[in-house]
């Protein structure tokens, strides 16, 4: 039975970050932030686009330090809470500590789907701290059923409040989502969410069909602004469960005016599925290696497409951003010795 009640957490503050080169300054923050929380989103995630201590010249240097974003963030909240995202030995406790003093109330803390078992130390210290936390699991395309609910339930044991399916390619199609939610809702007791992302224009579907199998955490970013060709548009997935009868206390005006108002702005084009971005889905790659795809694309004479497809045959995952320059210097002819 579909459950009545689901939670969003808005992602574009931070899985936006990827699409505008983690160029976001504290005004922007600011004023999105204070929109949402009128709109009574129950969580905002602020961070670099890969987590804490993403900020370095494998992932992207922030036009603005996070924790200055975060702080404010914290500022300009009165109903919702901030959450941050924590990629392990990308961020660190020393980052994890320093976010939660400054009033982040959630952590999620981020592995590859088979690499769960990393996520133990900042889960638990997540959880001393006080604070609601999630494991997430990313590339949730790459491994069976069964493998997932393996990593799951690591996550489970370590004291996570709730683990996400993370499609971070947009890869997976509605049965495998259903497969996957259904099975880690028959086999652990936490919370099960959803992340979607809309690289073969199936977030939406995909997000109900975790909905119908008992997914109640679910990420959304307004106006589509997230890596690749975004994530499910929370306007859209608010308007849509409304219509379910699925509560999620969100006010659907607000949330649509805030998108067109103040988000639309400051998206450089509109949030579409490009070519670049759904060859992420076709091939199965990280969305946010997009953007570093149509870098090395560019600089080695290129179509971005071809780097995206050789590094899906190679199965490469996040954290190997290096590797988009070596195979399109490859591509392009180069010997790596
Ligand atoms: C680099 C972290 C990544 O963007 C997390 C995420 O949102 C995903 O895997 O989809
Ligand atoms: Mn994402």
């Amino acid at each position: 039975m579909i459950n009545k009640e689901t939670v969003v957490t808005e992602v574009a503050l931070r899985d936006g970050s990827h699409a505008i080169s983690h160029s976001f300054t504290v005004d922007q923050v600011t004023q999105v932030v204070k929109a949402l929380d009128d709109a009574n989103v129950p969580f905002i995630e602020v961070s670099h686009g890969d987590g804490l201590g993403g900020s370095s010249i494998q992932y992207g240097f922030s036009k603005t330090d996070e924790m200055k974003l975060i702080e404010a963030s914290v500022g300009s909240t009165k109903n919702s809470a901030i959450s941050v995202l924590l990629l392990p030995g990308i961020g660190t406790v020393k980052e994890l500590k320093e976010a939660h003093q400054l009033g982040a109330k959630m952590v999620r803390v981020a592995t590859h789907v088979t690499e769960a078992d990393v996520s133990k130390q900042h889960i638990s210290l997540g959880k001393e701290l006080g604070m609601e936390t999630v494991g997430f699991l990313m590339m949730s395309h790459m491994v069976p059923a069964e493998k997932l609910l393996e990593q799951a339930q690591l996550m489970e044991s370590y004291g996570a409040d709730t683990v996400y399916v993370v499609d971070s390619a947009g890869a997976l199609l509605p049965h495998e989502v259903r497969t996957r939610i259904k099975l880690l809702k028959e086999n652990l007791t936490v919370n099960v969410g959803f992340h979607a992302h809309n690289n073969l224009s199936l977030a939406m579907a995909n997000t109900l069909a975790a909905i119908e199998e008992g997914a109640t955490r679910i990420d959304g970013s307004v106006r589509c602004l997230g890596a690749g060709a975004g994530n499910t548009q929370t306007e859209v997935l608010v308007s849509v469960l409304e219509r379910m009868n699925i509560q999620t206390g969100i006010d659907v005006y607000k949330m649509m005016d805030l998108a067109e108002e103040l988000v639309a702005p400051i998206l450089p084009e509109p949030q579409e599925i490009t070519k670049g971005s759904l060859v992420l889905g076709y091939a199965g790659v990280y969305s946010s290696f997009l953007l570093h795809a149509y870098r090395a694309a560019e600089k080695y004479h290129l179509d971005p497409r071809d780097i995206l497809i050789e590094l899906g045959n190679r199965k490469v995952v996040g954290g190997q951003e290096d590797m988009i320059i070596d195979v399109a210097s490859e591509l392009a002819g180069y010997k790596i010795s």
